[in-house]
């Protein structure tokens, strides 16, 4: 049993509090939080009078954040040191822990849990960051123990659930309750976590989706319950007893209190505000029923708990009275216009004290198991020693007892061990979107699978072993298990050692390392390409090699032929196989020539393609050439071999061969193809190339290119088929137009990969021209729009000196008065590491000045003139506020136009206002500026 542990923190004054003169009313002694409150600052509900209200509380912990002058100001870290630890500690040691916020809208729920800035960072980071920190000196101290995170995020948003970590969060997930684990969300997603970073980059994708909007009482105001769930596995051994825990940590930032009359909400914030505030209300029925509840007795038989009659309440019943370790911090607004808040939070809080919990260890019962059988075994021996008349049965049982122990210990360490090496190989592995596309990495050495069959849609990844890895068929169990033609069940084995991986062929196996057969061991190196058998193809990676290498540049000098081979993988499979005699190197440069394809034994390929009929093809050599005395060998076969024929075999057999309906199908197609190129080319060479277009046509190109070949290869099989069935006289007529036929294919071939090289090069230069003339267009554009905006202020500025001079010209209309000045964000700069600062220049038509502003000076701007001239202001586009990423170049390019417009916008629209020291002002700009808001002070 463990009750709630409560703790309450007061902010600063706000903006608004300030602007009010409002008094502090809350004072701490130690632990005990007091409330003054005199009745003018009561609810409406309060009986009049000049009475003064002292309303006094002890809680669990009491922090002072109002005002950083006094030795007791609670810091973000000495919230965690006392709260923040405890929770890591409780997870660690198998409990369920859940914290969370509540208090009036604006009063620090978020800065407690989320915090802002790096030095800022609250409870939510730090718990995860010191999880990690701990699990990485629990893994350094190879104390034996393997853990598993992960974590999901949701909101409860107008009683619906989200999901924050979804791409698609528009949905909402229904709750479902199970016997024993109790209340869950169906398909909330999980993401599985290995390091802190990743939690950080989950918690800010799913706090910028988060609900927020701008109220009276804080310019971003959470509209939704959020609740961040980190589930935790503990695996391991320790002194021979396996362990595993399961804790799930619920931190909650639930949504705001609040009146509507001091948060000013109508419409869609106003609907927000009641779910909010029944949720709320809820809440706070669930916590008076817990804590009036008598500790001991049933309660459910005693008191109904009202937990399904929200949202939050459902899904936090196990924190509420339940299997968890659980900690409320009240936040509270120091000033006197809140008091009666205030004192509702209080109330609400010490309430909470009451309700008792019933933590307990979440333990896999198999493992529990096993321990109890362990102390029964125990009892049983020391019972040995003592009763020599009931020694056998004794022994019976014992012996019992030992084997069912045993066999659990055993599966269960099978399952461990199993589950500890998916951990590991998932911590290498790593999934990441770059673009539209999706990265699997991996830090460990491994070989990618390059699947030559085209139906295959997945991609495989196997990591190598320290020491060895064998390959071969499922028949000798190998540790990677491949089929495919020219496969022997013992393939080969990769030794890893030291992070050099060496590939060992075994007798007679087909392996090629970067297209090289091997027979002896081969060192492997980041990006070879290695083939085993006929069909399976893989890269290996080398992550640390790959690091090196980039590092050094190697891949730009030294192994620069090397890896150009490697990269090969942009070619066939057929030609990857060839491809130290694909390329040539010219002044660094590599090029594809007719020659060197010629040499590349597309042959080869072609009769590979004609023997999958069944057809006897010539032997394969070890040089891919067809030597003359085999094909004679062929020839002599079919000549001495007859074979019976049919008679339409026999019309296949014609000398006129080339000449049938095929054959001019082929004439045809290669007359388009010719064709097709020149439309490229001309497209090419146009100044207005359309990359779409050309796309489109390349595409037609190819398909043409494949019907090609294919019409090719089919004419050669019937041929060779003709042979091979009638067994007729294999004519010189015959073999040379299968010769002729082989030289059409290498022609169109070598053609096919020069044109595409061409191709290549040219879109290529075209892609970067279009990009340069862009850049250079936006420039000028941008150089245009400034000097506009300098002639403009300075023909203004000589109107208004003609009107000084002039007296009798006509007052200024409202529509000029418009535009008083202009503002630019110039440039940004990271100062001290730790923030931003944005250079912003104000030209006026009298002159110009520059500042130097923070992000938060910007904020507080903004805060003051919703204040001021409230819905005016409220639309302009000021933009969010961000948890973290602050200092990133991203965000501070992001904001510098977003709040260079915004100040535009600004000054526009209150300009136009009577009230606004800008309005017809035409001359003093800085004065008025100045008086408009400090903001604009110059240095
Ligand atoms: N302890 C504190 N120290 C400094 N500033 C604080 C503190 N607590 C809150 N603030 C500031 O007060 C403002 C409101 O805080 P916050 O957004 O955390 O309130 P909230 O209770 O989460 O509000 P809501 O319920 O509307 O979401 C923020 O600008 C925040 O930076």
């Amino acid at each position: 049993m463990a009750s709630v542990k409560v703790a309450v923190r007061v902010r600063p004054f706000n903006r608004r509090e300030k602007d009010l003169e409002s008094q502090c009313v809350v004072r701490m002694r130690g632990n005990e939080v007091v409330l003054d409150q005199s009745n003018s600052s009561l609810s409406t509900s309060t009986p009049r009078g000049a009475h003064q209200f002292q309303h006094a509380f002890t809680f669990d912990f009491a922090y002072w954040s109002h005002n950083t002058t006094v030795d007791e100001f609670a810091t973000q870290s000495k919230v965690y040191q006392d709260l923040g630890t405890d929770v890591v500690e409780n997870a660690f040691g198998g409990y369920n822990v859940c914290v969370f916020a509540y208090g009036q809208t604006g009063s620090g729920k978020t800065y407690t849990m989320m915090g802002s800035e790096e030095e800022d960072r609250g409870l939510i980071p730090r718990i995860c960051k010191a999880l990690f920190d701990k699990m990485n000196a629990s893994t350094a101290q190879q104390s034996g123990s393997t853990f598993r995170t992960e974590v999901s995020y949701l909101e409860i948003y107008n009683e619906r659930v989200k999901d924050l970590l979804q791409r698609d969060p528009s949905h909402s997930l229904r709750i479902r309750e199970h016997p024993t684990t109790g209340p869950y969300v169906q398909n909330l997603s999980r993401h599985l976590v290995v390091n802190y970073n990743d939690i950080l980059n989950l918690m800010e994708k799913g706090n910028s989706i988060r609900t927020t909007a701008q109220t009276n009482m804080n310019d971003t105001s959470s509209r939704s319950h959020a609740i961040f769930t980190i589930t935790f596995v503990n695996a391991g051994f320790s002194e021979g007893i396996p362990h595993e825990t399961v804790s799930k940590i619920h931190l909650v930032d639930l949504a705001g209190s609040e009146r509507a009359d001091s948060t000013g909400a109508t419409g869609q914030r106003l609907k927000e505000g009641a779910h909010i505030n029944k949720s709320l209300v809820t809440l706070g029925s669930v916590i008076s029923a817990l804590a009036e509840a008598t500790p001991g007795k049933n309660r459910s038989s005693t008191k109904h708990i009202p937990y399904r009659d929200s949202v939050l309440t459902w899904l936090l019943k196990d924190s509420l009275g339940g299997n968890s370790k659980t900690i409320m911090i009240a936040t509270i607004s120091p000033a006197e216009v809140n008091a009666s808040e205030t004192l509702s939070t209080l109330r609400y809080a010490n309430r909470a004290k009451n309700i008792i919990n019933k933590p307990t260890v979440n333990e896999d019962p198999n493992v529990k198991l096993i321990r109890d059988l362990r102390d029964e075994i125990d009892r049983l021996r020391r019972g040995m020693s003592l009763d020599p008349e009931t020694l056998a049965v004794v022994q019976k049982e014992l012996a019992a007892k030992e084997a069912q122990e045993r066999t659990l210990t055993e599966e269960w360490t099978e399952k461990w061990k199993e589950a500890a090496i998916i951990l590991k190989e998932q911590k290498a592995l790593a999934l990441k979107r770059t673009g539209l596309g999706v990265m699997l990495d991996s830090d460990q050495p491994h070989l990618v699978g390059i699947d030559e069959d085209v139906l295959s849609t997945g991609i495989t990844l196997y990591h190598l072993k320290e020491g060895e890895t064998f390959i071969g068929t499922s028949l000798t169990n190998p540790d990677i298990a491949l089929k495919g033609a020219c496969l022997e069940d013992n393939h080969c084995r990769i030794v890893l050692k030291n992070g050099v991986a060496t590939l060992i062929p075994f007798e007679d196996a087909l392996c090629m390392v970067n297209a090289s057969l091997i027979t002896s061991p081969v060192k492997l190196s980041q990006g070879c390409v290695v083939v085993l058998g006929k069909t399976n193809m893989f890269r290996y990676n080398d992550p640390k090699e790959a690091a090196s290498m980039r590092k050094n540049n190697d891949f730009l000098n030294k192994q620069g032929e090397d890896l150009m081979n490697r990269s090969l993988l942009s070619q066939s499979l057929s030609d990857l196989r060839n491809t130290n005699r694909a390329l040539t190197t010219v002044d660094g440069k590599h090029h594809l020539s007719e020659g060197n394809i010629k040499e590349i034994d597309y042959k080869q390929s072609v009769l590979e393609l004609i023997s999958e009929t069944g057809v006897e093809t010539f032997p394969q050599t070890s040089s891919n050439e067809i030597p003359d005395n085999e094909i004679m060998s062929a020839k002599s076969n079919f000549e001495f071999e007859p074979k019976e024929s049919s008679s339409r075999d026999q019309e296949k057999l014609s000398p006129s061969f080339g000449a049938n309906s095929t054959g001019d199908e082929v004439d045809e197609l290669y007359k388009l193809i010719c064709h097709q190129k020149e439309v490229i080319m001309t497209c090419l060479e146009s100044d207005q190339c359309d990359i779409q277009n050309l796309n489109d046509e390349i595409v037609k190109l190819k398909n043409m290119q494949e019907e090609y070949t294919k019409l090719e290869v089919s004419s050669m099989k019937k041929l060779w088929r003709s042979v091979h069935f009638t067994g007729n006289r294999f004519s010189d007529d015959l073999f040379d137009s299968f010769d002729e036929k082989f030289d059409a294919l290498v022609e169109q071939e070598v053609d096919r990969r020069l044109f595409q090289d061409r191709v290549l090069k040219s879109t290529e230069s075209i892609a970067r021209d279009k990009e340069l003339e862009r850049i250079k267009r936006d420039q000028q554009m941008l150089d245009l729009q400034r000097h506009h905006e300098k002639e403009i202020y300075l023909l203004r500025k000589r109107l208004h000196e003609f009107q000084q001079v002039n007296s009798e010209s006509p007052p200024v209309t409202s529509s000029q008065t418009r535009l008083p000045a202009n503002i630019s964000i110039v440039q940004y700069q990271l100062k001290n590491g730790s923030h931003v600062e944005y250079k912003v220049v104000i030209w006026t038509p009298e002159e110009t000045w520059t500042l130097e502003r923070r992000f938060r000076m910007f904020r507080d701007l903004h805060v003051a003139m919703c204040h001021k001239y409230n819905a005016l202001v409220q639309g302009l586009g000021f933009p969010s506020r961000r948890l973290f990423g602050n200092t990133s170049e991203t965000v501070a390019a992001e904001r510098q136009h977003q709040l260079e417009s915004y100040l535009n916008a600004l000054i526009q629209k209150c300009a136009l206002q009577r009230e606004c020291p800008l309005y017809n002002c035409f001359s003093g700009y800085r004065v008025a500026f100045v008086k408009f808001s400090p903001f604009f002070q110059p240095p």
